[in-house]
């Protein structure tokens, strides 16, 4: 599992070190693990392995995080590697400037960066001196070097780069989209200009191959869209570790999700593993409620209730004969968990059906069709933690539309600005509809709403292949998802074993994590491919058959 924290996580963990006066000896452990992981970029670059004759650009903000970077390349310069420090900021951190030109580092400014048109970035008396190279020229030094190192702006930033820096990452991001080859990538910190906090990433940035972090992993790192500009994720313990608390963001990962899934002993029957109601599909959509059973039953849901008309009911059963169909009424059957809404549209006994869900006592995933019942309900009261909606950034939006309508929220973001934050935006619709919201995309993220009695879980989960990018991925999701709500609805505590919170309120944001991480390691068994969806549902089985640690 990946603890992922905020900028001011960190900071608090710091402070207690900065004021003792052992900043210095921070620095220095963070930039000693930086340079090491350049390093090893730059072996690979040499056909002989060996760093002398290497070239590293290390491109430099006016902060601490241009001071590790710095600080880096006098380590490098140590090693061999010959370095060229290009400041683009207004100041450069004196301590990190004198140890590089210590060693025998080139230090130059980027020119324009700072103008006197602008005073407040011009450049100070510290830095002025030092030789100024125009864009063109900070631009072929950049390309023709090994490595770069990223090191404009770290945790400490506001905003996107700016100036004369955001116009050199988009010269060098268009020849790089032209090249097939060019230097290493490596970020200090976060990506520059990337969100520590939120993952938010305005344009433009400077994609890493590789990204070395201080103390633990920031949000950032773990959320979209900043994890797609982080590529290898390297944390550097510099000795704040166990001053760290409460982590923003869990990541679990395989072993995790292997390790807690939740799996019968000699004393469950069928009832006791969870029975999953389902009410999915119709004449028109009967694709959805093949697919979700399916996936429900692949995942080994203890037994299964589907709920629709008698030509799905047909099909349902074809399929998978383990599912128990009928016509009934929510109402009038026992279960310990719903899965209500893929494939709902346009008829009027299964909306009947998905509204009595939603009002149900009983824990539910609400997927499709009953978001929009789900946010409706929300003018009557919270839905509460046990009730699970899944939607993409699309249907997230018009969950949004409904709030804002109902008075609920003042703004709704289009699908463009919850794509842009999404670990933002899914926590602010637990808070806002007191559901636990698994928001789907590259990167999933689950929020739980938060209450008095505890604080809001939020959990992210990678790795899965973009050929899950097709229809259908969610209705296996859902049903993945139903099964072990399903089994965590008949036993409280069976996730606690991921952290104390995993219990509560908890427990249904880890239940779905753990949902979507098997979904996801579902979608790469047999490497990277298509999966359709009934081959993912498939694959459930073979990944379950994994135990982890
Ligand atoms: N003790 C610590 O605090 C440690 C911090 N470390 C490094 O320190 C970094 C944080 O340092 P800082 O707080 O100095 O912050 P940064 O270095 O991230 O950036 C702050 C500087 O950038 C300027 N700035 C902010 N937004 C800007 C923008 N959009 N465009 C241009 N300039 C902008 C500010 O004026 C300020 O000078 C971390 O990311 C990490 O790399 C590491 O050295 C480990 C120890
Ligand atoms: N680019 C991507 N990379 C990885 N996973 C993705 C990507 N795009 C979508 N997914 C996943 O695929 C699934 C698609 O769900 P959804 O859009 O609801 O599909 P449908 O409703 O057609 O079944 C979700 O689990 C989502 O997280």
């Amino acid at each position: 599992m990946i603890d992922a924290y905020t900028g001011a996580g960190v900071r608090a963990a710091e402070q207690p070190l900065l004021d003792a006066g052992h900043g210095d000896i921070l620095m220095r452990r963070a930039a000693l693990g930086l340079s090491r992981v350049c390093e090893t970029h730059l072996r690979r670059a040499n056909r002989k392995g060996l760093l002398s004759g290497t070239t590293t650009v290390i491109l430099v903000g006016s902060g601490n995080n241009g001071g590790d970077g710095l600080w880096a390349g006098s380590f490098l310069r140590r090693a061999g590697v010959m370095v060229t420090a290009i400041l683009t900021g207004s100041t450069a951190h004196p301590q990190g400037l004198k140890a590089l030109r210590a060693l025998g580092g080139s230090v130059v400014r980027l020119e324009g960066q700072g103008s006197a048109t602008d005073p407040n970035t011009a450049p100070d008396a510290s830095i002025a001196g030092f030789h100024a190279l125009d864009r063109g020229q900070a631009l072929s030094t950049m390309t023709s070097a090994h490595l770069v190192l990223d090191a404009m702006l770290g945790t400490g930033a506001w905003g996107g780069l700016r100036g004369e820096a955001a116009a050199l990452v988009e010269d060098f991001n268009a020849i790089r989209r032209e090249s097939a080859t060019g230097p290493r990538i490596v970020a200090c910190d976060v990506v520059s200009g990337v969100n520590a906090d939120s993952g938010e990433a305005p344009e433009p940035v400077l994609k890493a191959h590789a990204t070395v972090t201080f103390g633990a992993a920031k949000v950032a790192h773990v959320v979209a869209p900043g994890e797609q500009l982080t590529g290898h994720l390297t944390v550097i313990p510099i000795g704040i570790e166990d001053r760290l608390e409460h982590p923003s963001v869990y990541r679990l990962e395989a072993q995790d999700i292997l390790a807690a899934w939740p799996r019968p002993t000699a004393t469950d029957t069928k009832y006791t593993r969870g029975v999953l109601g389902v009410v999915a599909g119709t004449p028109s959509y009967p694709g959805a409620a093949i697919m979700s059973t399916n996936a429900a039953v692949q995942t080994g849901a203890g037994m299964i209730r589907f709920l629709g008309d008698a030509s799905t009911r047909g099909m349902v059963l074809a399929q998978s004969p383990e599912v128990v169909c009928s016509d009934d009424q929510p109402w009038d059957v026992h279960v310990q968990a719903w899965l209500a809404g893929p494939g709902v549209a346009d008829d009027e006994s299964q909306a009947a059906r998905v509204q009595a869900v939603v009002e149900a006592q009983e824990p539910a995933v609400l997927d499709a069709g009953a978001l929009t019942a789900a946010a409706q309900s929300v003018a009557d009261g919270r839905l509460g933690a046990h009730k699970i909606l899944t939607p993409h950034a699309g249907e997230l939006e018009q969950v949004y539309e409904w709030l804002k309508g109902f008075g609920v929220t003042d703004d709704a973001p289009d699908r463009t600005r919850i794509e842009a934050a999404p670990v933002h935006w899914a926590r602010e619709a637990a808070r806002l509809t007191g559901a636990t919201v698994l928001l789907k995309g590259a990167t999933t993220i689950i929020a739980s709403p938060g209450s008095e009695e505890q604080d809001q879980v939020c959990l992210s989960i990678g790795q899965a292949s973009p050929w899950l990018a097709t229809a259908g991925s969610g209705d296996t999701l859902a049903g993945i998802l139903g099964a072990v709500v399903a089994h965590v609805a008949e036993h409280p505590e069976a996730l606690r074993r991921l952290g104390e919170w995993a219990r509560g309120d908890g427990r249904w944001a880890a239940a779905a994590a753990l949902g979507a991480g098997v979904h996801a390691l579902a979608s790469r068994v047999d490497g990277e491919g298509p999966v359709p969806p009934t081959v993912l549902a498939a694959n459930v089985r073979r990944v379950l058959r994994t135990k982890g640690q």
